[in-house]
């Protein structure tokens, strides 16, 4: 059952090429249908036999799911990148042919993407296919949404191209896509692990506090990196696979760039934007989960009444709430943490909500929140120069906003920690922790550990 039938997929695209004639250049058009169900897994898996680049986003808390095929258009920015990333989007918005009779949220044209954490730092070799911001509008889409399962078509018509034969090459990577298998393949396991320089980034967690103690700064939000080495090359279908049944309350995501992978299973929302409606998280201060019940209990009371972790979230907390009193009414912030448990650990954790204020955009959001003292610290500018000269490592997209948006203002984003760069049979693994003025480097190391789990487990470790 595909509810737009060929003879209109080839009228819309006669009428792009149409357009592509009389403006003498290229026309975007993007088409979506409701689809029957679709596992999203495989159809991920499938697009494989297309070869090319494959997104994939999900919340495991909602049925909501995007997997991107291709790329129709790509956006691009370095400088300025919130605010050119926004115009690019806007502009092409602005030009395309957008037939969606769906109301529904990640239907309609949709851009999957995201950004370095810190665009200043030159880019090293490891993340050398990893724009400072960089958005594909896929040339396919899957959404699934409530039970409801969505196939979006972007394509970008030439003067010259023939309706009939561009709706053929359409029908043809489509049942690629459709004709998956029953299995899924099964993970690569873990043949060496290479702790970076732990010592040395203990040092640094201990030049921080000092610097914290002579009030430079307030937070110094500093990560380290572990390289692994597979067996052979990772299924990132199979990381996919494992995160969606291990990693609850988590924003499971996966962005390919020529071959290259950066994947992960993130607790921490940046920023939602539906109708308007505004959805942020504070997310810091970190315990182990308890053995028993009654230990996990014990560490979560005492989690809640930890100075030094409550430190960690407060700075979290003050700063998206002045944040969001620029662009925002009806903040509604509660006075006190609850607990976010997680698989390997817990948080603490503030849900923030408010409405955008008209003639704001979820850009100005971002632009303004990133990076939180959750990933950055406090004085923004101080901690992060103290970053930049002091950790030995390139973040490149860990710790950044990467998300999703729709022609219809709806979108997402998530903050991209408990994550990685997988590289065929290789891959760098990510994990950081807020160092206050008490922090102690040696329990600041072993949160990192407790951190580095869910994706070593995914990977086989
Ligand atoms: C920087 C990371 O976590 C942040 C988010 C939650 C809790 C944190 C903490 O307690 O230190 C960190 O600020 C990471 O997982 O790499
Ligand atoms: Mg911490």
């Amino acid at each position: 059952m595909i509810e737009i039938k060929e003879e209109l997929i080839e009228s819309l695209l006669e009428e792009a090429v149409d357009q592509a004639k009389s403006n003498n250049k290229t026309q975007i058009i993007s088409m979506t249908k409701e689809i029957n169900e679709t596992n999203p897994l495989r159809f991920f898996e499938s697009a494989k036999e297309l070869g090319m680049d494959r997104t994939f986003w999900t919340s495991t808390s909602e049925q909501f799911y995007l997997v991107g095929v291709g790329s129709a258009f790509h956006i691009g920015a370095n400088e300025y990148r919130f605010q050119n990333t926004e115009k690019q989007w806007e502009k092409l918005l602005e030009d395309a042919i957008i037939h969606n009779p769906y109301k529904v949220p990640g239907t309609g044209m949709v851009t999957m993407g995201g950004m370095s954490f810190d665009p200043s730092i030159r880019k090293s070799d490891l993340w050398k296919k990893f724009g400072h911001s960089s958005f594909t509008i896929p040339k396919f889409i899957l959404t699934v949404n409530e039970g409801k399962y969505f196939m979006t078509t972007n394509v970008q018509v030439n003067q010259a191209d023939h309706s009939r034969q561009l709706a053929n090459g359409i029908k043809h990577a489509e049942e690629t896509l459709m004709s998956y298998s029953t299995t899924l393949p099964a993970q690569a396991r873990i043949h060496s692990k290479n702790e970076i320089a732990p010592q040395q980034w203990m040092d640094t967690v201990e030049r921080a506090t000092e610097k914290i103690n002579q009030d430079e700064a307030e937070k110094i939000v500093l990560a380290r990196e572990v390289r692994i080495k597979l067996k052979d090359d990772a299924s990132i279908t199979a990381v996919l696979d494992q995160f969606i049944t291990s990693q609850s309350n988590s924003f499971v995501f996966a962005f390919e760039r020529d071959g290259d992978c950066f994947v992960g299973a993130s607790p921490e929302r940046l920023v939602k934007l539906k109708n308007q409606q505004l959805l942020s998280t504070c997310l810091a201060g970190t315990a182990p989960r308890g053995m028993t019940k009654e230990e996990d209990r014990k560490i979560s009371n005492n989690l809640l009444q930890d100075g030094k972790n409550r430190s960690e979230h407060d700075f979290v907390v003050n700063m998206i709430k002045n944040a969001m009193e620029l662009y925002c009414t009806s903040i509604q912030i509660p006075e006190d943490p609850v607990i976010y448990p997680l698989k390997n650990l817990q948080h603490l954790y503030t849900p923030v909500t408010a409405t955008l204020k008209k003639g704001y955009s979820i850009f100005d959001i971002i632009k303004q929140l990133h990076p939180t003292p959750a990933l950055g610290g406090v004085p923004r500018e101080e901690s992060l120069k103290f970053i930049r000269e002091q950790e030995q490592l390139d973040r490149g997209w860990y710790g950044a906003p990467i998300g999703w948006l729709d022609s219809n203002q709806n979108g997402e984003f998530a903050v991209a920690i408990r994550s990685g760069l997988i590289q065929g049979d290789e891959a760098s693994l990510f994990a950081g922790c807020g160092v206050v003025k008490d922090s102690d480097p040696q329990a600041e190391y072993e949160e990192t550990n407790i951190k580095f789990l869910p994706m070593l487990s995914v990977l086989g470790g």
